[in-house]
Parts: C-alpha cells; structure tokens; sequence
C-alpha cells in the first residue's frame, strides 16, 4: 500500500512518535511525506520515505495528484486545528481528494489508531482491487 504521512509543525512530534509506535506495522508500506514531516520521519525512525516539497511549498498538492491519479491508497494527516496555514487551499483541496476517490484519511491520532490498526489488519486490501493488483504493498 502507499501511505502518506503529513503533519503541520504543532502536530510533527506526535507524528513522528505515531510512526514509531507502528513502524512494524508501517514498514512494509511505501511511505510517502510532504517535505519537512517526511525528513524528521525519516531521521527519527529509520523508515524509508519518499519525500515531496514542504507542504506550503506544493507539497499537498504532490499528494493530491497521487490521489488523483487513483495512486495513493491511504493518508495520515495530523492537521493543527488551531492555527492558520498560509496554503490552507492547498489542505482543503487534498481532503477533497480523499473523498473524491474514498481514499481512507485519518485528520487526527484518534482515527489514525484506527486506520493503521486496520491497514495491519490488512483490511485495506480492497485498494488492491480497485487497481487490479494482487500484492499487499
Ligand atoms: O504543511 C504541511 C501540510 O499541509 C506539512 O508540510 P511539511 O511536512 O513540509 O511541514
């Protein structure tokens, strides 16, 4: 499965300690981050991540467009509800996305618990079917 991995810079330590947490779980997976998430990611975890831009520099919008190419299979993103982001368009146009292609997306740690526990689970393999794949990565 391909997982995207983001985070605003309130939200950045619970995420990197999320992904420890489940690095098991996570690690099979090809990882995905926006810029700055996906370098504290990878230097905190030891997990393998393919990096995009810093999110207000494109970043969400590089996932966005995995998204719509029906390429990305789930996100977790720790949104900071509480503070403003100068490319708040670029946020909302990527959770659109999600539900567009009913992308399974996890805005905050608790439903996060959720989707990783499930993706362990392999309860995420219907994305294999949706794109004809007959392998759990
Ligand atoms: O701003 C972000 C998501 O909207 C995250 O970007 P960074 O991971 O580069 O901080």
């Amino acid at each position: 499965m391909k997982i995207a991995l983001i985070a605003h810079d309130k939200k950045k330590d619970d995420l990197v300690r999320f992904a420890l947490a489940y690095k098991l779980i996570l690690d099979p997976h090809e990882l995905y981050a926006t810029g700055t998430t996906g370098k504290r990611v990878i230097d905190e975890t030891g997990l393998q991540v393919h990096r995009f831009q810093s999110g207000p520099l494109g970043g969400d919008q590089q996932i966005g467009a995995m998204i719509a190419e029906n390429d990305m299979d789930a996100v977790i993103f720790f949104r900071d509800p509480l503070t403003a982001q100068p490319h708040e368009p670029d946020i909302t146009a990527l959770i659109r996305l999600c539900d567009v292609y009913n992308i399974p997306l996890a805005t905050n740690m608790g439903s996060a618990e959720i989707l990783v526990h499930a993706l362990g689970r392999g309860e995420l393999d219907w994305r294999d079917i949706v794109h004809g794949r007959n392998n759990t990565t």
